[in-house]
């Protein structure tokens, strides 16, 4: 397709998505803006823009698709502002909101001027923010849901759908509402969880100087998303208020459930809460890509590591194999060493495992 793109936020999603736009559509013009200059700039230094502009007024009137990707409530602003300023007849207004009740509300006031805004939340990402952190097959794979109204014409969805076929997303089109109730329990829940349990172990580390050494492993796995753009989830849980405070009710529920069993020594109570936790989990799909990236982990087991280290990362960079990181869990220091690799894809790690089988003799597994 050919047009111009303006993407609004060049942080990890806009960045990523004006890559996935410009490798599909080559003639399309990619304009960015960001309130943060360097930001900005870095963008277009590494190329993930063709072009700078300083103001939205600007970047917005001349523009085919306008893409949002700021913080939530940002985009409630931008939204407004976007209201009172001319824009090319036909244009397409969408976002990137991790959240779409309230933004699609908001987008009202677009519809009242004849624009048309569809919701888009393109479900993958990172605990990494920043134009740095972007690429092009960030959403390879992932859902990407749209909210539209139904006073949308379905040809606008398909034109959208164009312009973001280089994602390689699966697109998927749901009511606001559920929307921010299914990301409400497996995505912004879960940072909840993940942020409480860090400050469990921060205070229980008060305690004993120990904690955080022994915390640095699985721990810190599980914890990942605690890493997050505090800003991005500040808004993300003042958005999506009420279907939180609904499941932080439950939870509480749910916690009392386990205090009870605890508390009556009730061991076959315990395993159940165990085994079916673990029938619910073993059951999800493994190929799919859900809103938290999953870690695509293969564990290596490594006598003598030093060597092992360079002579497994050659076999894989010999097979172009990309590795996103590398590090070695010391379980018995004086044997064995545990080389944690992760990869970016399913395929990469089954490439990666089937590569290292091949060349060595070491014990691989998906852990
Ligand atoms: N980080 C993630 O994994 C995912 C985030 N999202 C959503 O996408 C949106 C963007 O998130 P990220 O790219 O991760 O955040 P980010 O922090 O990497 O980028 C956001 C960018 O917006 C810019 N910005 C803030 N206020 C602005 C304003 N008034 N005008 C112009 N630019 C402004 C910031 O300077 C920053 O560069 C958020 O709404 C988030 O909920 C959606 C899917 C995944
Ligand atoms: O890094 C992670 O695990 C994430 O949770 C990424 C993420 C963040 C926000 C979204 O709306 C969707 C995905």
């Amino acid at each position: 397709m050919e047009g111009r793109v303006f993407v609004i936020g060049l942080g990890l999603i806009g960045g990523s998505l004006a890559l996935s736009i410009k490798a599909e559509h080559r003639k399309a013009i990619i304009i960015g803006y960001d309130i943060n200059e360097e930001q900005a700039r870095l963008a277009k230094m590494m190329g993930v823009i063709d072009e700078c502009t300083s103001s939205i007024e600007e970047g917005a009137k001349e523009a085919d698709l306008i893409i949002i990707s700021t913080p939530v409530t940002v985009a409630e602003g931008i939204i407004e502002l976007l209201a009172q300023i001319p824009l090319k007849c036909g244009v397409i207004v969408t976002d990137t909101g991790s959240t779409k009740t309230t933004i699609t509300e908001k987008a009202t006031c677009l519809y009242e001027k004849g624009v048309c805004f569809i919701g888009g939340h393109p479900m993958a990402g990172s605990h990494k923010s920043g134009i740095t952190a972007s690429k092009k097959i960030l959403f390879e794979n992932a859902f990407y849901l749209f909210t539209p109204t139904s006073a949308i014409e379905p040809e606008k969805i398909e034109v959208l759908k164009s312009w973001l076929k280089g994602t390689n997303a699966k697109f998927l089109t749901v009511s606001p509402e559920e929307h921010d109730y299914l990301t409400g329990v497996i995505s912004h829940f879960p940072h909840v969880i993940a942020a409480s349990l860090v400050h469990q172990a921060a205070a229980a580390e008060e305690r004993s100087s120990l904690v955080g050494r022994l915390a640095a492993g699985g721990f810190r796995d599980i914890t990942r998303i605690a890493s997050s753009s505090p800003t991005m989830w500040r808004d993300i849980l003042l958005h999506n208020r009420n279907v939180l405070l609904d499941l932080l009710l439950e939870w509480k529920d749910e916690m009392q459930r386990v205090i009870t069993l605890l508390e009556s020594n009730d061991g076959s109570g315990i395993f159940q809460y165990f085994d079916k936790a673990k029938k619910f989990r073993d059951g999800l799909p493994t190929k799919e890509k859900g809103a938290i990236p999953a870690f695509y982990d293969l564990f290596v087991d490594v006598p003598d590591y030093p060597g092992s280290i360079s002579e497994i990362t050659g076999y894989l960079a010999k097979e172009q194999i990309n590795i996103t990181n590398i590090r070695i869990l010391e379980t018995r220091e004086d044997v064995y060493g545990v080389l944690v690799i992760s990869f970016q894809n399913e395929d990469d790690r089954t490439r990666a495992d089937q590569c290292i089988q091949l060349y060595t003799s070491f014990e691989t597994s998906m852990g």
